[in-house]
């Protein structure tokens, strides 16, 4: 008999996810990590403290008052790092607790170390003092996640040069700051620096940035964004990065030269698969460290699993949780109805986004016709009284069964607000749902009964001239 029905090596959101939905099977699960690692990327470097040093951002200072205070309105004029992360850390702590706390009294043991394969059903697990012990198991769920991926050119001080874990850590707010990559990571901390008052630039080699969202809601950010002095250099790729006693030269291939305080790449991530010794279990990963898995999330070796960043898009903690949860059910014959089609985003630059569905230009390009129902937070009553002027949402109903084929939202509570658009698209409501129900008053959720309306006007009035 080997030592665990189930080991998983990697305890971010996926591998916790995977163990304990073993565990509640009855299994014996075990998942590997480093004690100061446990909760994983999520929890330490990524989702959990970027969130909760936007949130710190918010309050200290007041951004989102300053419809209602005046331009001038600060809770805090001279904000430290010490402000912002002593929020992070206590978050961190309380959630590194809770998720013990899960492992424990669901009976998953934690090995703490780091795992590499010894053969397909033997994992060897370093602990801290480099003490090696081979742990087996029926099965194996590879969570590991990724790490930020650093070009070979340029040479993190993780001082001044950083990425989005070192930017963790910066001693103090940049005055001015080089954003490199206008992907999510990118434009949440731009959006961050750049209400903390830091002079922004970000340096991105796509013509745009989120491609995938509405690029009426897009547009509607770059606009926020500008406001807050950010400049945006799209089209465009760093050359060099100097580091210089007063601060940081970036030398795009264009031949400009920005100067400033601290420059953060969030130009993608790598796979964390190197240390695995993945081919002593008859497996390989691609050039950018990501392992290929089935629609069960099996790898090429049936009883070895991959989830959560370390198989690739969406690389997202909503997703990997859900993969790794499947993927142990799969792995104990319990029955499964695999991922949804339909995924929501949020991604939590100031303001937020979120959305569900398809968008404008996705609809027009496959041909399937759509009408817009729009809802502008400021003829919102709860709009009026929180002084978001800005916030938006948009419907996107097909006018022949009135489905709802996509759900963008922009500003205060879009990333909980999609939920409600996600379920009726989910349960494969109509727009008519959401003109017939009551939505409490005044609250945002009432944008979603507005935009109906519009929508349902606007078929009508076709409806009619086709008439
Ligand atoms: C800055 C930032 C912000 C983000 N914001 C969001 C967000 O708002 N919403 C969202 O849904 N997603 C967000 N993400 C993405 C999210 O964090 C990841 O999708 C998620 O963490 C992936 O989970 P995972 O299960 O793959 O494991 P990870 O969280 O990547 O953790 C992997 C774990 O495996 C461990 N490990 C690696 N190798 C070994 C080994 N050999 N042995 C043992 N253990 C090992 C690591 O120590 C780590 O603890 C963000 C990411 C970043 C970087
Ligand atoms: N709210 C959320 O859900 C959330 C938040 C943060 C991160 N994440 C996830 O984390 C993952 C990684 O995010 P990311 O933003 O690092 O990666 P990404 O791959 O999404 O974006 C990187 C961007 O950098 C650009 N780029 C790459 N090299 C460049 C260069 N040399 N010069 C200029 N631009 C360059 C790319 O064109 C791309 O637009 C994503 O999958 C993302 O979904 C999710």
């Amino acid at each position: 008999m080997r030592d665990y029905d189930i080991l998983v090596i990697g305890s971010g959101p996926g591998g916790q996810k995977a163990a304990i939905a073993a565990a509640k099977l009855g299994r014996r699960a075990a998942v590997v990590d480093r004690a100061d690692s446990l909760g994983g990327v999520s929890l330490h470097t990524g989702t959990i403290p970027s969130k909760t040093l936007r949130e710190a951002v918010l309050y200290l200072t007041g951004i989102n008052q300053r419809d209602m205070y005046g331009q001038s309105y600060r809770l805090k004029d001279d904000i430290t790092i010490g402000d912002l992360t002593s929020r992070t850390e206590h978050v961190v702590g309380r959630e590194v607790d809770v998720i013990r706390s899960q492992l424990s009294r669901n009976r998953v043991a934690h090995l703490p170390g780091t795992g590499r394969f010894l053969d397909e059903h033997t994992v060897a697990v370093r602990d801290a003092s480099g003490q090696d012990r081979a742990v087996t198991a029926d099965f194996v769920v590879i969570a590991t996640g990724t790490r930020p991926a650093r070009p070979a050119s340029v040479e993190f001080d993780d001082r001044t040069v950083l990425d989005s874990d070192s930017v963790l850590r910066m001693e103090r707010v940049p005055r001015s700051m080089v954003i490199v990559g206008a992907g999510v990571i990118g434009m949440e901390y731009a959006s961050m620096f750049a209400a903390l008052g830091s002079k922004v630039t970000v340096v991105e080699q796509r013509e745009g940035m989120l491609g995938f969202c509405d690029a009426e809601v897009v547009e509607a950010l770059r606009y926020h964004l500008r406001d807050l002095a950010v400049t945006f250099r799209f089209g465009e790729t760093v050359a060099a990065v100097e580091r210089h006693e007063r601060g940081t030269l970036t030398v795009l291939a264009s031949g400009k030269k920005i100067a400033a305080d601290a420059v953060m790449y969030s130009a993608g991530r790598q796979g964390l698969t190197e240390g695995l010794d993945l081919e002593k279990a008859g497996l390989s990963a691609d050039g950018r460290g990501r392992i290929a898995v089935d629609a069960d999330y099996r790898t090429a070796v049936p009883h070895i699993y991959a989830v959560g960043d370390v198989i690739g898009f969406p690389a997202l903690a909503a997703t990997s949780m859900e993969q790794g949860r499947t993927a142990a059910y799969h792995a104990f014959g319990e029955p499964v109805h695999g991922l949804q089609d339909l995924q929501p985003i949020g991604i939590y630059t100031i303001p937020e986004i979120s959305f569900v569905g398809r968008t404008e230009d996705e609809l027009t390009d496959a041909l399937v016709p759509f009408e817009v129902g729009v809802s502008r937070y400021r003829e919102l009553a709860r709009g009026q009284i929180i002084g978001d002027a800005h916030g938006m949402l948009k419907l996107l109903v097909s006018p022949g069964d009135r489905k709802l084929l996509g759900v963008h939202c922009f500003g205060t509570g879009a990333t909980e607000l999609i939920h409600i658009g996600h379920a009726v698209m989910g349960c494969g409501g109509t727009v008519d749902y959401l003109v017939d129900a009551v939505f409490n008053y005044p609250t945002l959720a009432e944008s979603y009964k507005v935009a109906a309306l519009d929508v349902t006007n606007k078929i009508r009035q076709i409806d009619r001239l086709g008439d």
